[in-house]
């Protein structure tokens, strides 16, 4: 049997240690503060900002919420996130993806003060990653970190196969990878022969977000697998769950699996407030 890495858990540790950073800020008279943004009414994106507050809560942190209504128009949403540029009591931005159509965002997060942009994809962020200073760290991808340290000490010469090319996913954990000096292959809809590259690999970080795409047959004895997809599916019996890009169920043979749900989903989040921490201290200097 695979290892089950328990994100939930190493999640619960890391806000813990959150919790300790925003009571040592509060002390000193910074009340760390996240603004979460949300344009439109999607179903999955309320839930995820809903869940975002609640976290900050529970580690003493402060929220704001801001609901923009699908149709407000650009320069609405580009008025607001200067707004909250402007506010000294707001450390961390985020803006949820995906906006509605006409709305840009890249212009959008373009606007975000880089040193409030809790999520890591201001150019500025992103320029400093690839050159692997100081910048702020996209949380799915520092998650994911995480969790391979858990079960990797050193990365040097591993192969490793990220599957999904994302601004979001894919290219900032292999930037990360690189950094350690894994030897990095990044993936996606046109890869041919994925599934032989796939079996070369010591990781995989899968991040398509296309159920069960990675099998047991692609997976060498030993590996270790990072699963990111999150795909909503509606059971026969009418409910409602999420599944990952693995084909959990064939990979006895990995060194160690991610779960979902329980995996890189809850260490996304606990890094969102790892990363408004972070802003917060950086303010001070
Ligand atoms: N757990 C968490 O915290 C998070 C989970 N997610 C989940 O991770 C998944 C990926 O998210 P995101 O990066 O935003 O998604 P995107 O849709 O932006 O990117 C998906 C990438 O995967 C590639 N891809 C899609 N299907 C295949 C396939 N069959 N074979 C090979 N490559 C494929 C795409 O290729 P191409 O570029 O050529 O189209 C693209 O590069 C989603 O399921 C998302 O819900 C995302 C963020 C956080
Ligand atoms: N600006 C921006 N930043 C993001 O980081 C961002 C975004 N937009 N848009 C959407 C994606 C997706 N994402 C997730 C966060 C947490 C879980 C999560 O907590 N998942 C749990 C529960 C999932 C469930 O039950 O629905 C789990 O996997 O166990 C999942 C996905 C962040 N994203
Ligand atoms: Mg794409």
């Amino acid at each position: 049997m695979s290892d089950i890495i328990d994100g939930r858990a190493m999640a619960r540790a890391l806000s813990e240690r959150t919790a300790q950073a925003v009571a040592m800020l509060k002390a000193e008279g910074i009340d760390p503060t996240l603004a979460v943004v949300l344009v439109g009414g999607d179903p999955a994106s309320d839930i995820y900002v809903r869940r975002k507050i609640s976290e900050c809560r529970k580690v003493g942190m402060g929220s704001i919420e801001r609901r923009m209504a699908a149709d407000c128009g650009e320069q609405a949403l580009l008025d607001m996130i200067d707004t909250l540029n402007a506010d000294p009591a707001v450390h961390g931005i985020l803006v949820q993806l995906p906006l509605p159509p006409g709305i840009d965002a890249g212009r959008v997060l373009d606007r975000i003060a880089p040193a409030k942009d809790v999520d890591g994809f201001h150019p500025v962020n992103v320029g400093r990653l690839s050159t692997g200073s100081q910048g702020l760290v996209p949380c799915t991808p520092l998650g994911i970190m995480m969790l391979l340290d858990s079960v990797i000490d050193d990365y040097r010469g591993l192969n490793v196969v990220v599957i999904g090319k994302s601004n979001i996913v894919g290219k900032p954990v292999a930037m990360l990878l690189l950094e350690r000096e894994a030897t990095v292959t990044v993936t996606h809809i046109e890869t041919r022969n994925l599934p032989d590259i796939a079996r070369a690999a010591d990781v995989i970080v899968a991040a398509a977000g296309a159920p069960h795409l990675v099998r047991g047959y692609w997976v060498k004895p030993g590996a270790v697998i990072i699963d990111v997809g999150i795909t909503r599916v509606v059971d026969h019996d009418g409910a409602s769950r999420i599944v990952g890009d693995c084909a959990t169920h064939e990979l006895d043979h990995a060194k160690a699996v991610t779960p979902v749900p329980g995996g890189v989903g809850p260490m996304t989040i606990a890094c969102l407030l790892s990363n408004t921490v972070l802003a917060a201290q950086r303010s001070m200097a």
